[in-house]
């Protein structure tokens, strides 16, 4: 008599736990079955929370940001188009506010899709695609700036990275200048305590020094005071990385970019953090400090019907 054969295990591709994503108050929130998490606040299309899956935030939010869309957000990622800083007077900008009008203006949720992790061990990633078009502006915004436009922006969390990318279309019949940037305020347990890498030998204009041209010369810059710069023509494909100054420089998170060749280094310090109104606490600049990926120098010229697109990744070390 035949012995009856336990049956083997059949191999079944158990699929992979889905990322969630909920909609609630004015406020999109994606979560990996693995715990990270990241909330977009649809004011701006402003991410404001970007967690891993040991619940670490990333991002510095003021405890006095504004998230009522009255004002733009302090904090997470401001999206600054069409105009970077005071608009000149000269310009087609000239009646936008700073920054422009992107981080002021409500966005919608255009869809949400999902990829699997190329090992198969970890979480599915997330994507988020907000759209900001003409029609949506405010009719103070669309006088001040009278361009078809339409702007795709993307969040993708997935496990040990975020990315952001934007794309912006000319859908009008006039070509517009731009200038763009992922306005990042990160959050950092110590500011005296990081070095930022790789912008040596780079041409930077120091706003807090009537925007004079200097060359960097410190492989690890160190923040020791109100720091408002802005790297220009770097090289795309290699990082900025804000390591740790007692670690040997060993990395603390690494941001990579395309299409943005411009980097703002940005920390308030103490004066200017305590004038500003939704800055909180005052001591927050220790805490905090801006890498901002984007294209600022001089403008990119976009003809009716052409597509730009840039972004970054951030990968903190984990
Ligand atoms: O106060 P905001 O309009 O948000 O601008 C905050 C900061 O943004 C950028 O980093 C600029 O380089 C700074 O000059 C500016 O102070």
């Amino acid at each position: 008599m035949e012995r009856s054969k336990k049956p083997s295990a059949i191999p079944v591709s158990s699929p992979l736990p889905q990322p969630t994503v909920t909609v609630e108050d004015k406020k999109v929130i994606a979560s990996l079955a693995s715990g990270e998490s990241v909330t977009v606040n649809l004011f701006g299309a402003t991410v404001v929370s970007w967690k891993l899956a040991n619940g670490a935030e990333q991002l510095f939010l003021s405890e006095k940001a504004v998230l009522d869309g009255s004002k733009p957000i302090r904090g997470g990622i401001p999206l600054v188009f069409p105009v970077f800083g005071p608009p000149p007077k000269d310009h087609a900008t000239s009646s936008l506010p700073q920054h422009g009008f992107a981080r002021n203006s409500y966005w919608e949720l255009l869809g949400k899709s999902t990829s699997e992790a190329s090992d198969r061990q970890g979480d599915n990633s997330v994507k988020l695609d907000f759209g900001l078009s003409t029609s949506m502006l405010s009719d103070a915004f669309k006088g001040a700036w009278p361009y078809d436009f339409g702007l795709v922006y993307s969040v993708t969390l997935s496990k040990g990275s975020l990315e952001t990318s934007l794309q912006i279309q000319n859908k009008g019949d006039k070509s517009f200048e731009f200038q763009t940037l992922l306005h990042t305020y990160f959050r950092i347990d110590d500011i005296t305590g990081i070095r930022i890498l790789n912008l040596e030998s780079k041409s930077y204009t120091d706003k807090t020094r009537d925007g004079a041209t200097f060359t960097e010369s410190s492989p690890a810059i160190a923040i020791t005071q109100e720091t408002d710069r802005v790297y220009q023509s770097l090289d795309p494909a290699v990082p900025i990385i804000v390591a740790s100054a007692a670690d040997n420089h060993s990395p603390i998170l690494t941001v990579s970019r395309e299409g943005l060749n411009d980097v703002v280094v940005w920390n308030p310090w103490i004066e200017k953090a305590k004038a500003m109104g939704d800055f909180a606490p005052d001591d927050g600049y220790k805490n905090m400090l801006c890498i901002e990926a984007g294209s600022v120098i001089g403008w990119q010229a976009l003809e009716p019907g052409e597509t730009w697109e840039g972004g970054q990744t951030i990968r903190p070390k984990i």
